[in-house]
């Protein structure tokens, strides 16, 4: 499928600070993008050039075949039919729901506005609110009337930035899985902001890990899960340690836990020395196996215990156990691999 939203080596500096660093990525239409990082990487910035606020300095940015901005050329932020939602939802005090998601509907008929307004409500569950005012809701619904009110013109692109970040974590989960399917529901193409991972995968289709104005990697969740390009995003994204090996074979690594051999062969020489990623659910609990680990610690969740056992070398792994093998600190317990490839990056 063609690209709808193309960045194309977009960079961006405050004067001197380069702060989007040619960056590129693509969406299709339809597709929810996200972009993850720490503090200060980049990520609003990128969602503001896209807004068309700030200018660039290299680069292209194209939407539906029409380039919005060049360096020295762009498309004012009015005319980009280009939807937006904060965190603080910014509604408009005065006026009731169905006035601020009317907004932006000023052109349209009345009948027709009505008629979006209604179905927006009814879409973002808030149907029979359209008289009450943004202080008589919570923080959920006035986050819905946001959405309602920026989804109404029927944007071209729909830009999140840090949506959720004033709700609470249960409110946030639930609202993002809804939010992702009132966006399909739409097909509304949209990029999310977030510093929280889990936000990011319950949403979108396609994230994107930032670190000082770089994209490391823009691929599927379960891509940057178990194929991350590089061990920041590795260590970014998930849980996880790094156990030293070697490399005895074209897919086997040799560590302090046996020999490993995954599915995929790993780039790099027999002898070299690497490093392989162990997320939690790669270590499991085994009964019957002869390589044992100290359970160092262990954190209750519920469905499971979240261990971290110490292996003899001292070195630790973590490990996702069902609950019902309660083992208490300081036992040895068996653990087994569980890997279908192998992730390694060259030691340091
Ligand atoms: N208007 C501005 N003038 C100068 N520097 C700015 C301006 N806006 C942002 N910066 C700087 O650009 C860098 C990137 O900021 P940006 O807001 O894009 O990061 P971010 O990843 O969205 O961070 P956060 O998650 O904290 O919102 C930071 O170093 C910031 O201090």
């Amino acid at each position: 499928m063609s690209a709808f939203l193309e960045f194309d080596q977009v960079s961006h500096a405050y004067s001197q600070q380069t702060v989007v660093d040619t960056m590129s990525f693509t969406l299709v239409e339809g597709e929810i993008g996200c972009l993850l990082g720490s503090s200060g990487c980049g990520k609003t910035t990128v969602l503001r050039c896209l807004a068309g606020f700030e200018p660039i300095r290299a680069g292209s940015i194209r939407l539906a075949g029409q380039t919005l901005s060049l360096p020295g050329h762009q498309v004012p932020a009015h005319a980009r039919q280009i939807g937006m939602v904060f965190q603080d939802y910014a509604l408009f005090p005065h006026l009731t729901v169905g006035d601020n998601v009317a907004f932006g509907l000023r052109r349209w008929s009345r009948a027709e506005r009505l008629r979006r307004v209604a179905s927006l409500l009814d879409l973002v569950g808030l149907a029979g609110l359209a008289r009450s005012y943004p202080h008589e809701l919570s923080g959920g619904q006035q986050q819905r009337v946001a959405l309602a009110r920026a989804l109404a013109p029927r944007p071209r692109l729909l830009l999140l930035d840090e949506p959720f970040s004033n709700l609470d974590v249960d409110l946030r989960s639930r609202l993002s899985a809804e939010v992702r399917a009132i966006l399909k529901q739409e097909n509304t193409t949209a990029i999310l902001v977030t510093h929280d991972q889990h936000e990011a995968f319950a949403m979108a289709d396609r994230v994107g890990v930032m670190q000082a104005g770089r994209l490391l990697q823009w691929a599927a969740p379960y891509t940057l899960y178990h194929q991350p390009a590089s061990r920041f995003v590795a260590d970014f994204i998930g849980q996880g340690v790094f156990l030293p090996g070697v490399v005895t074979g074209p897919a086997c690594i040799e560590t302090e836990i046996g020999e490993f051999c995954g599915a995929v062969p790993v780039p790099f020489d027999v002898g070299q020395r690497v490093e392989v990623l162990l997320r939690p659910d790669d270590v499991q609990h085994d009964d019957a196996s002869s390589r044992k680990a100290v359970v160092e610690s262990k954190v209750f969740r519920g469905s499971e215990f979240h261990y971290t056992l110490a292996l003899p070398s001292g070195r630790r792994v973590l490990a996702e156990v069902p609950s019902h093998h309660d083992h208490p600190v300081g036992e040895p317990i068996g653990i087994r691999l569980e890997m279908d490839h192998l992730i390694a990056f060259p030691a340091h």
